[in-house]
């Protein structure tokens, strides 16, 4: 049996908690205990890198040492971490938000059959390596993947294809809650479209805690890195000439999410360098940035009729949400459907360490992860026959 001490120390020890994100166009990495920030960074990774490494495994290293040299410069040593807890995505859809344990089928599942080419993966690649050969648990906490919608909204006019949910969920629902408090009330009270301006842009429809209906980003807006929509008879012609010239579905893959967008037309993603340009007087920039913003407010005003207009407020958060020039463009455009609030930037990192801690202080369950990506049914089966996007 524990001893009183032993037992006192461990109730009323604070949790140290590590969280990392790996977002397409940056590496945040931070270090809490409890709900106290010690430390944290945000790095970018610019296009101009990422050419170099284009597959999202390629970026494992780099981003491995990015997240090393800050516990360096920190002084923190894994072993010391209660948990560590990372941004996830490019899984098979979860059931419920919240926390999944990061064990051997997700890592099979992320190195060698991801459901897309995106950063996030390696997070818990990450989180895991830096544990190695010792007993800490790492999760992932509300992944972009999780199936709340609508049976409705997944229909498409192909019937072999079901459209799945996808969306920021992490910093959208933490901007949800931020915004619900500020007014006295809960996250799970209201009806919100809450739009992430980041490097790729969803939107989703929040009804009282739930998205029921989202636009990710290949549905709706082009984004600083991505294609968003493009209609299907320019999308079938524009596939036959890429396979035709002998490039792969991977790299097809890759350029709509990674380099297509705005890195297509001015070689960045970042949006402060677009708006230098429209501020030289390019006129180019500000008709493709303005574009950008007038494609967010028609997803914006796709999702009001989601349940018949019932919208209590419009949200902007990510990072394109500091530019008071996009914000205003989308304003204009849709303040007729609701008030909008702005809430630029992320809160992905205290939303991952809150998760973590619930999970510490057992106010939450780890769920387990149990899902295998279609066509597979063991992890041998997944590591021996990886696919296309691996
Ligand atoms: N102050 C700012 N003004 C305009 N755009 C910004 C600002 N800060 C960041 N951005 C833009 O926001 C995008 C990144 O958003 P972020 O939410 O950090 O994305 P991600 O998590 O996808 O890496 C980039 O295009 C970046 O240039
Ligand atoms: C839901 C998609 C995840 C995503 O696009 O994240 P980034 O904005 O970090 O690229």
């Amino acid at each position: 049996m524990k001893s009183l001490r032993v037992f006192r120390r461990e109730v009323l020890a604070l949790k140290k908690i590590f969280a990392i994100n790996c977002g397409s166009t940056s590496t945040k990495v931070a270090y809490f205990e409890d709900d106290k920030m010690i430390s944290k960074v945000s790095l970018d990774v610019t296009a101009e890198q990422l050419r170099k490494m284009p597959k999202v495994l390629d970026q494992k290293e780099y981003r491995t040492n990015q997240v090393k040299e800050f516990l360096k410069e920190n002084k923190l040593d894994p072993a010391q971490f209660d948990i560590i807890v990372c941004r996830a995505g490019t899984i098979p859809h979860v059931p419920y938000d919240g926390a999944y344990e990061v064990n051997d089928l997700m890592i099979a599942t992320v190195t060698y059959a991801p459901e897309a080419q995106h950063a996030s993966t390696l997070s818990c690649l990450i989180g895991k390596e830096l544990v190695k050969g010792l007993d800490i648990p790492v999760i992932i906490y509300d992944p972009t993947c999780v199936d709340s919608a609508d049976e409705i909204a997944k229909i498409t006019g192909i019937p072999e294809i079901i459209n799945m949910p996808l969306a920021h969920l992490l910093n959208t629902k933490a901007a949800g809650t931020e915004y619900a408090k500020s007014i006295g009330k809960d996250y799970k009270d209201l009806n919100l479209i809450i739009v992430q301006l980041g490097g790729g842009i969803t939107l989703g429809f929040h009804d009282h805690g739930r998205i029921s209906d989202w636009v990710y980003d290949d549905e709706g807006p082009m984004s600083p890195q991505r294609a968003g929509a493009i209609p299907t008879r320019y999308m079938a012609n524009f596939c036959y000439d890429w396979f035709k010239s002998g490039k792969t579905l991977q790299e097809l893959r890759m350029y709509l999410c990674g380099q297509s967008g705005l890195v297509a037309y001015f070689g960045t993603q970042d949006v402060r360098e677009v708006e230098k340009m429209i501020n030289q007087g390019n006129k180019k920039a500000e008709l493709i940035l303005k574009a950008m913003a007038y494609g967010v407010a028609k997803s914006i005003g796709q999702l009001s009729v989601v349940r018949g207009g019932k919208v209590d407020q419009i949200i902007l958060t990510g990072g394109m949400a500091y530019s008071e020039r996009i914000t205003n463009w989308i304003k204009e455009k849709v303040s007729f459907i609701a008030p909008v609030t702005i809430i630029p930037g992320e809160r992905e990192m205290e939303a991952l360490a809150a998760g973590a801690l619930r999970v510490l202080n057992k106010e939450e369950e780890i769920h387990p992860y149990n899902v295998y990506p279609k066509g597979y049914s063991s992890i041998e089966e997944i590591i021996n026959n990886p696919n296309y996007l691996a």
